[in-house]
């Protein structure tokens, strides 16, 4: 199990407030979306755009399926975790509890993408959120709903590591939390 009080270090040195324009930090250094040191990762760099987040992405070829054409989790992997940037807006720890991608053209690998993601909707813990996919001609190739569930710091301290090394093994009987985790950050208007 990772420390609660590292875990709540790492969020409080993220949580911001963001102004507008601003870039905003990844999750962590080895996030496989946003993390810079993770050789496998996707490098996101995000934005806040108002009420929103946005990235440009070019995907390359340790993301391809078929010849030429992005793999759709590794589409998948970039609209979630840009979607996961909207909990810095927020003001809270989430995870994403849902992801629902439809595949509108096929995403090719080499071409920038513009990639938009906004909350849509707030429900108690639950926070929906709508991304977006597009070519730099405005023709979207992709998108996504999700539905985030707030959680505390401790649902990653009970389930992960802060930075590198391996994540702590579930135990069996508790994959999943016992209770209803609190947030730790307030949201923001
Ligand atoms: C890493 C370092 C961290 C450092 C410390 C802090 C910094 C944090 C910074 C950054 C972290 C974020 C990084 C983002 C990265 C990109 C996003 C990801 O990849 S996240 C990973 C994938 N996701 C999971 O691993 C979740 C796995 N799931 C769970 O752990 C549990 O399900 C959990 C905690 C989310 C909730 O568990 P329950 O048992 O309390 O609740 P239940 O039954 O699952 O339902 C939750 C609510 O969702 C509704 N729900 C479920 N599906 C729904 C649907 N399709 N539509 C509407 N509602 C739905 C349900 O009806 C329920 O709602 P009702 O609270 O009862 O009102």
């Amino acid at each position: 199990m990772a420390d609660v009080e590292a875990m709540l270090a790492h969020w409080a040195e993220r949580a911001g407030p963001h102004p507008d324009g601003a870039m905003l930090p990844p999750h962590h250094e080895q996030c496989l979306g946003c993390g810079p040191d993770n050789a496998h990762g996707h490098h996101l760099q995000v934005n806040r755009r108002g009420d929103g987040v946005a990235a440009d992405h070019v995907f390359d070829d340790r993301h391809v399926g078929a010849p030429g054409v992005v793999h759709g989790g590794a589409v998948a992997t970039v609209l979630d975790d840009l979607s996961g940037f909207l909990l810095y807006l927020v003001g809270t720890p989430a995870v994403t509890r849902q992801l629902t991608v439809d595949y509108l053209s096929p995403v090719l690998v080499g071409v920038t993408y513009r990639m938009e993601a906004r909350v849509t909707s707030r429900e108690d813990r639950k926070f929906f959120v709508a991304a977006t996919l597009s070519d730099l001609d405005g023709c979207t190739v992709a998108t996504s709903t999700a539905v985030f569930v707030t959680v505390g710091v401790e649902h990653f301290a009970r389930h992960g590591a802060v930075s590198g090394g391996s994540p702590t093994p579930p135990v069996a009987d508790d994959h999943r939390d016992s209770g209803r985790e609190g947030a730790v950050g307030q949201q923001r208007g």
